[in-house]
């Protein structure tokens, strides 16, 4: 990525955006969400976060004739055989709600005693210099932690109430914002996309 970029986030998460222009900005580079580009959800079609990330990404930059940034995310939790995985966002169903999937998540793990509660969170990014871009930079991250049995925390969005941090010893929505996002599967997965661009115009 050349310096002072501006990308598009493919993205119509408000809590991504947000962690994006926290880590970017600093940098110089320009990060405009795809609703300024009237860019409209794409039906996420694909069997693996890379898939998904992938078909965000082309259309966010089709449209908006900007280089994308991609994201796409989900909880893998063992006792559920990697549910929610791909499918985090809907988890309790149509339309998403962050609230209703974390109510099911505990519905889901109850019972599950400490210990037996292990998951992690996957980030994948996916960076397209244009549409068509044949070699896109792609990285994948993980976040080891646990599932609390109660939410803590307001922060963050998503799943972070309930996804305890062993390394910190608190959940990820009591994390400061900056800790998140050096410590969080999508703050590394950027921290090494810059790398792989690095050198790359
Ligand atoms: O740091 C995180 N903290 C908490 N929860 C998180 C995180 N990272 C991903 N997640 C959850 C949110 C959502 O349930 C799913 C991502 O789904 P994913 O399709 O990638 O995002 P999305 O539909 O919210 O927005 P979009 O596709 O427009 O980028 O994983
Ligand atoms: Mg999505």
């Amino acid at each position: 990525m050349a310096d002072r970029t501006t990308l598009v986030l493919a993205s119509g998460n408000a809590g991504k955006l947000r962690e994006f222009q926290h880590l970017l900005g600093p940098l110089g580079h320009e990060v405009r969400p795809q609703q300024d580009f009237a860019v409209t959800e794409v039906e996420e079609t694909g069997l693996t976060f890379v898939e998904n990330a992938l078909l965000k990404a082309r259309e966010a930059s089709r449209v908006s004739g900007f280089p994308a940034l991609a994201d796409d995310s989900g909880l893998d939790v063992d006792a559920l055989q990697g549910a929610p995985g791909i499918y985090s966002a809907r988890f309790a169903g149509e339309p998403k709600d962050d609230a209703a999937n974390n109510r099911k998540l505990l519905e889901a793990l109850e019972g599950v005693p400490e210990g037996q509660r292990t998951a992690r969170f996957w980030c994948v990014l996916v960076y397209l210099r244009h549409a068509e871009d044949p070699v896109p930079h792609i990285v994948q991250c993980a976040w080891e932690g646990e599932i609390l049995a109660h939410p803590r925390g307001e922060d963050g969005f998503g799943y972070d109430p309930l996804f305890w941090v062993p390394e910190r010893g608190m959940s990820a929505a009591e994390l400061p914002a900056e800790d998140k996002n050096r410590l969080s599967h999508r703050g590394r997965a950027m921290t090494a996309l810059l790398a792989q661009l690095s050198g790359d115009s």
